[in-house]
């Protein structure tokens, strides 16, 4: 296809944007000014002042607007020929179902979750339209194209989810250094310096021992003229020692168990150790904002083992430390996430990635029947939908089958009686629903709006691991296809969709690929550097570059001008499609 061609397909293809935030104000923008005319956006959010320091579409004045139509007005006005159609909604609403999916040429997403990109593969999938993934790790950006019988799908990598902890144990029976670490980072810092809105699950009973009339949570308020060393033993008193007394009352808990030992400041430090405690000198609003309550105490190797007494210490002068920082303004503090980046980026400011095969083994673009072992006599249906259906499957109206017998639908739009039905089958145990699940059992749960269908064996087990498996059910069958290695992912804000390295390429002569994670190097011809489907992504902000947004014209390119990223030597640039 010739250039004035693909300009001219360029002009024709009718592109979908999901997100108008980061990335969506980016690309909306890239799009535009690469000669895209028929641009719809989807965003569900308005938009807020904490949004304008990147979306640079958005101003102060268009706080609290639709971000897709507030970014349609600020586009229009520069490239008032385009025709761009916003839609402030959320993309799981059923209109934008499968046939309206299919009248796009290519779908961008600019998400910032994980359960959307879920949606919108999906969707992608049945209509059988390009879909372009993008995120962010860290400081990188990541961008994979995944097209339906030709790359695996967004979903054939199980994507990490963020590892949490069931609350009783890390604030009642903590066994493992985590369990306290999470319990100091999210409950007792949160508590202490964060929302005071937000709730939390912190372990309080009532009563401090000073005056058990109030409600707990004044334990946590520090007195207008409280001073810190005062209100830090407070809490010290009621976390360590008070909460441990009444924890250790309830006698099951701790049959087989270690009894904590509750601690109380005044055993474990003189009186005037706790009211001379940390440099009080120096004010740390006016002066040193780096001092740290260990160089405060004076304890400089933080890989010592500290005694109990110089825990306390810290303790009471990190409190210190934060409340005079804080000073009177309230604002909450929150952790800040730093990404550490093991290989920096090799200087390349785009790095080409291989589409990847789709993984055989995934329940959403094969048909792969997946395998759920559970305890079928004290699980109920709705611990089924919940846990495994909605939350791991991401389905939105799920119907559930056993062979020709309808067990469960999910939907608004249900007759009030069918409902009622419904609702008396999901506090069954699996095993005493109409058509009774045991083991061997095979449930069909599909979802008409996602268009997806899987099929899951169920193998009754009796014992779980609390820990490891809260959930009381493990779905199996998911396999992860042999790979270099695994990506890393942040979780939420990332695409997660690089499951290998990135590849970056060196400008040297003889041109090598270095795959960022692995560290095995390969010659550039070896490895057949690029593929049509990243062409699509790579050449989008040139107009006079050419491609087609159309897989059945991404066939017959023609491969002399791609490959953006390298190019002192194009003629090392070998050409390879997915087979
Ligand atoms: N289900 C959804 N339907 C439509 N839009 C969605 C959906 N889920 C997320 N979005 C949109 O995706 C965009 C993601 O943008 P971004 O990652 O910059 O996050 P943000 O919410 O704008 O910023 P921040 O997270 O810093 O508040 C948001 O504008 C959000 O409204
Ligand atoms: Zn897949």
């Amino acid at each position: 296809m010739d250039s004035d061609s693909k300009t001219e397909a360029i002009k024709r293809a009718k592109v979908l944007m999901v997100g108008a935030g980061g990335i969506g104000c980016e690309l909306l923008k890239t799009l535009a000014l690469s000669g895209f005319q028929d641009i719809h956006i989807i965003d569900m959010d308005t938009i807020e002042v904490s949004n304008l320091n990147r979306q640079f579409l958005f101003r102060q004045s268009h706080v609290g607007q639709s971000k897709a139509k507030v970014a349609r007005d600020v586009v229009s006005r520069f490239m008032p020929q385009i025709c761009i159609t916003p839609y402030h909604a959320n993309v799981k609403d059923p209109e934008f179902n499968v046939d309206f999916f299919k009248k796009f040429n290519v779908i961008l997403n600019g998400l910032d979750n994980l359960d959307a990109r879920r949606h919108v593969n999906r969707l992608c999938l049945a209509a059988e339209v390009p879909l372009v993934e993008s995120g962010t790790t860290g400081f990188l950006g990541q961008v994979t194209v995944h097209i339906k019988g030709r790359t695996e799908c967004y979903e054939c990598q199980p994507k990490p989810t963020p590892k949490t902890y069931p609350v009783c144990t890390i604030t009642s029976t903590p066994s493992k250094f985590v369990h306290c670490i999470v319990w100091a980072k999210d409950l007792l810092f949160a508590k202490l310096f964060g929302d005071r809105n937000q709730e939390n699950d912190l372990f309080v009973h009532t009563g401090d021992g000073s005056d058990s009339a109030k409600p707990t949570d004044d334990i946590f308020e520090r007195g207008l003229d409280e001073v810190p060393v005062h209100y830090g033993r407070k809490i010290y008193d009621h976390v360590f020692g008070y909460n441990i007394e009444v924890a250790l009352a309830n006698e099951e808990t701790w049959k087989n168990r270690r009894r904590p030992r509750p601690i109380f400041l005044g055993d474990v430090l003189p009186e005037k150790l706790i009211l001379q405690n940390g440099n009080h000198e120096k004010n740390c609003l006016t002066e040193d904002l780096s001092l740290s309550a260990m160089s405060s105490l004076g304890l400089n190797n933080p890989q010592e083992i500290w005694s109990l007494a110089e825990n306390s210490r810290l303790f009471l002068e990190a409190l210190r430390l934060f409340i005079e920082r804080r000073g009177k303004v309230t604002i909450p503090f929150t952790f800040l996430m730093t990404y550490c980046l093991e290989h920096p980026c090799q200087k390349m400011l785009l790095m080409p990635v291989e589409p990847f095969e789709a993984n055989k083994s995934c329940y959403v673009c094969s048909e792969t029947p997946l395998l759920l072992e559970v305890n079928t006599q004290t699980s109920t249906l709705r611990d089924f939908v919940d846990k495994i259906v909605k939350n791991k499957l991401g389905m939105s109206f799920p119907l559930i089958m056993q062979g020709a017998i309808l067990i469960f639908e999910g939907g608004d739009d249900l007759e009030e009686d069918v409902a009622a039905n419904y609702a008396l089958n999901l506090d069954k145990v699996l095993t005493a629903l109409p058509a009774p699940v045991t083991s061997g059992s095979m449930l069909t749960v599909e979802d008409l709006q996602q268009e997806l269908l899987c099929h899951i064996n169920i193998k009754h087990r009796e014992e779980f691991d609390e820990e490891k498996e809260p959930d009381r059910m493990v779905l199996l069958g998911w396999t992860t296809p042999e790979k270099e290695s695994q990506g890393v992912s942040n979780g939420e804000n990332t695409t997660a969709a690089i499951p290998a390295a990135p590849e970056a390429i060196n400008k040297s002569e003889e041109v090598e690929v270095a795959a960022e994670i692995s560290r095995t190097k390969r010659k550039l011809s070896e490895m057949s550097e690029t593929t049509e489907v990243q062409e699509i992504f790579q050449i989008l902000p040139d107009t006079d570059a050419n491609n087609s947004m159309d897989p059945q014209e991404v066939e017959d390119n023609d491969y002399d001008n791609d490959l953006i990223v390298l190019d002192e030597n194009p003629e090392a640039s070998k050409k390879r499609r997915l087979q």
